[in-house]
């Protein structure tokens, strides 16, 4: 007999406990366990209580709307290719990348915005290192601004996020609470605006985003409030799982990168996007990559090392086809 749906739901978790220096040491616990429990059992969660206005997320959404509301000569304005070197920034329009063989390529189309970095910086143009690229015809306030005043939520966010799941590691490991930190310096955070057209048919092939892991450490994903789609997949029970959208909650997943970190303690789990027939989606994705020249040597004690920007860079291009040729090529002289 098969285990009740109700107990693959993807977990919520409530992080103002953990906030609020007020809070009794058993409740800052209870916060640490179930994230680590969620991120060790399924590697998703919903999470809630982070302090970050309402009213601030819906301003995201408009500047999100109005970068794919333009026509596509000026979104073209602004592609993939006119980034500096191998920083990989701008739009990647519909159909680039392909996750699996036999599969078409994802729906989804992408203005991506990392750190910023200038021109004057001895690694621009070096991979996911660079100048974001900003489309002329939106106003800076309105745009610019506001999608760099959500980064700096997010960078905030994250640190949280890992100062958590630092304590939440096996204490026989004795990793030191700020265990994650060195992740942060001058960390590789691409965030990919992402819409999804409606599409005609339903196609097996056709996914919004096709079944994949995240490559870095940790994401944190907002989706469009009345959408559906995202799904994670929970191996025990070979099932996917919807990821319900909870309003003003983030999706939290872990990526590749914080699974070989931690030994595969936390756990990187594939999901999707389905196509839709009639509506439109949008979502906000932030990937922490981290230090891209960071050795990190699992915590688990086993010795393996991964750096983290070879592997992000060697996954990017499995998936990105010629696009991930970008990803080769030396910085143009100026
Ligand atoms: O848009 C979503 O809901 C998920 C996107 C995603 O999985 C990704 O960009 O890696
Ligand atoms: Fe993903």
């Amino acid at each position: 007999m098969g285990i009740p749906e109700k107990l693959y739901a993807i977990p919520k978790i409530d992080i103002e406990p953990f906030l609020d220096p007020s809070s009794s040491d058993d409740a800052r616990r209870a916060v640490v366990e179930n994230m680590s429990d969620a991120c060790h059992t399924y590697g998703f969660f919903n999470l809630t209580g982070h302090r970050i206005p309402s009213d601030f997320l819906k301003e995201v959404f408009d500047v999100n709307k109005m970068f794919f509301a333009l026509p596509e000569d000026k979104k073209m304005e602004v592609w993939i290719k006119n980034s500096v070197g191998r920083s990989f920034r701008g739009y990647e329009p519909s159909g680039i990348q392909t996750h699996h063989k036999g599969l078409l390529p994802d729906i989804k189309e992408t203005f991506m915005v990392g750190r910023e970095v200038p021109e004057t910086d001895p690694d621009c143009g070096s991979f996911s290192t660079g100048p974001n690229l900003w489309p002329s015809s939106l106003p800076k306030e309105k745009f610019q601004n506001r999608i760099m005043a959500y980064q700096g939520r997010m960078l905030n966010l994250v640190k949280t996020i890992l100062d958590i799941l630092a304590l939440g590691l096996p204490k026989e490991w004795k990793c030191p609470p700020n265990v994650f930190d060195s992740l942060l310096d001058k960390p590789s955070i691409p965030m990919r605006f992402l819409h999804y057209g409606p599409v005609q048919a339903r196609d097996d092939r056709q996914f919004g985003v096709a079944d994949h892991t995240d490559f870095g450490c940790v994401s944190i994903l907002l989706q469009e409030p009345e959408t559906s789609g995202l799904e994670a997949y929970y191996a025990p029970a070979d099932t996917w799982i919807p990821v319900p959208v909870i309003e003003d909650a983030f999706v939290i997943n872990m990526g590749d990168m914080m699974q070989k970190y931690t030994g595969g303690y936390y756990h990187s789990a594939r999901h999707r996007v389905q196509t839709n027939l009639n509506k439109h989606r949008h979502s906000i994705a932030f990937f922490l990559n981290g230090n891209l020249k960071l050795r990190a040597s699992a915590l688990d004690g086993s010795g393996v090392e991964t750096v983290v920007g070879e592997h992000i860079r060697n996954r990017l291009l499995d998936t990105m086809g010629d696009t991930g040729n970008l990803l080769r090529r030396e910085v143009e002289a100026v």
